[in-house]
């Protein structure tokens, strides 16, 4: 459980620390370009029991997340055994020969590392989400709306609404380098296929039809977030991501080569190594829930390191905010969760690891 520090040893608040730095929205970026060289920012600072205890991949186990080769020619019962073995014991897992064009895998990448590090932030301004609104389309830092005492996390984003398709405006999106408007909808179209067929997969496993879960999430809301982690001064103060589980059903994510999303296993944090053309899967609440818990939601979470900026897409995939989720098994485990509620609750809240979760635990 997350201690908070008592009021007379509280943090300044972001919306202080806001009025410090002239009023402009704050991104991490700008932070760790000009103002900050060797500490960072109070607001940024972790409690100490949040800490990464050590920096990159030394306090993580030997433990090696999953890897399931989806080749076509792969006996059927075979994969479904791998499939169940990864969603029951690890909630995560590497996927390889997936389908997806491995140059698109590259060409996201790009497109977001040129985004982040070639534009002048004042054109990468121009595209700057609503910072008051959850989930808002666009370039922004921070994630929670609710609580200005939140630990901020050393991370910036651009996220892009992708499905349905009504919610898809590629003007919204940076047109540089050029192709970057098709990239992402290219690899919106790939991740989808993607996602329906290991949702079917995740659905046999456990003895369902394979459009079980398919047709409980109804229409398909997909977001894709690149997030971009800036070098950081003190990365054993910080996190760049704070420990949590995705909301959704699936998130389909790739990094680029430098190390630092943590999963939990066992109470542990194992690395995963970036393996360039693996896409990683994790499984979302809604999937926990679906299945009544015999597959779990992976906790995780991002740590920084102070020399070399980090890259990662993750592509959420959703149900509509009307519908409502139940376990697909008896006795039901979780409460049915009406998914509007979960999204707000979780933005009201924050993720704190799985707490929204387990309040729907009956
Ligand atoms: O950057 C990463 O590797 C993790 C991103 C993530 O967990 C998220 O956006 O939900
Ligand atoms: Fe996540």
């Amino acid at each position: 459980m997350r201690i908070y520090p008592s009021p007379e040893s509280r943090r300044p608040s972001f919306t202080n620390f806001q009025m410090e730095v002239s009023g402009a929205p704050i991104l991490v970026q700008s932070i760790a370009q000009k103002d900050v060289k060797s500490a960072v920012p109070p607001p940024y600072i972790q409690p100490p029991e949040n800490r990464p205890t050590k920096l990159a991949n030394e306090n993580a186990t030997d433990h090696k997340i999953p890897t399931i080769d989806l080749c076509k020619d792969k006996d059927l019962n075979l994969l479904r055994e791998e499939v169940e073995k990864a969603c029951r014991y690890w909630g995560a897992f590497h996927v390889i020969n997936h389908g997806v064009p491995l140059p698109l895998l590259d060409e996201i990448r790009n497109a977001g590392s040129s985004f982040f590090e070639d534009l002048p932030m004042s054109e990468r301004l121009r595209y700057a989400c609503d910072s008051n609104s959850p989930a808002s389309e666009g370039y922004g830092s921070r994630m929670l709306v609710a609580s200005d005492d939140a630990v901020l996390d050393w991370r910036d984003y651009f996220d892009h609404h992708t499905f349905p398709i009504s919610r898809r405006n590629p003007s919204r999106w940076p047109n540089s380098p050029s192709n970057y408007r098709e990239v992402v909808e290219e690899y919106s179209d790939q991740m989808k296929l993607l996602a329906q067929k290991i949702l079917g997969l995740i659905s046999t496993s456990l003895g369902l039809s394979s459009s079980f879960i398919d047709d409980a999430m109804g229409e398909l809301y997909q977001n894709i977030t690149i997030s971009y982690y800036p070098a950081c001064p003190q990365p054993e103060l910080t996190l760049g991501l704070q420990s949590h589980s995705d909301m959704g059903f699936i998130t389909l994510l790739i990094q680029d080569n430098v190390a630092g999303l943590q999963v939990s296993k066992d109470g542990e944090w194992v690395t995963v190594d970036p393996v360039s053309h693996a896409i990683l899967v994790i499984l979302g609440d809604q999937t926990e829930i679906i299945t009544n818990g015999i597959y779990k939601s992976n906790q995780h979470r991002a740590i920084t390191n102070a020399n070399k900026p980090r890259l990662s897409v993750a592509t959420f995939h959703d149900p509509a905010k009307t519908t409502t989720v139940t376990p697909a098994f008896k006795p039901h485990k979780y409460h049915p969760v009406f998914y509007g509620d979960y999204v707000s609750s979780w933005y009201t809240k924050g993720p704190n690891g799985k707490r929204n979760l387990d309040a729907l635990l009956i």
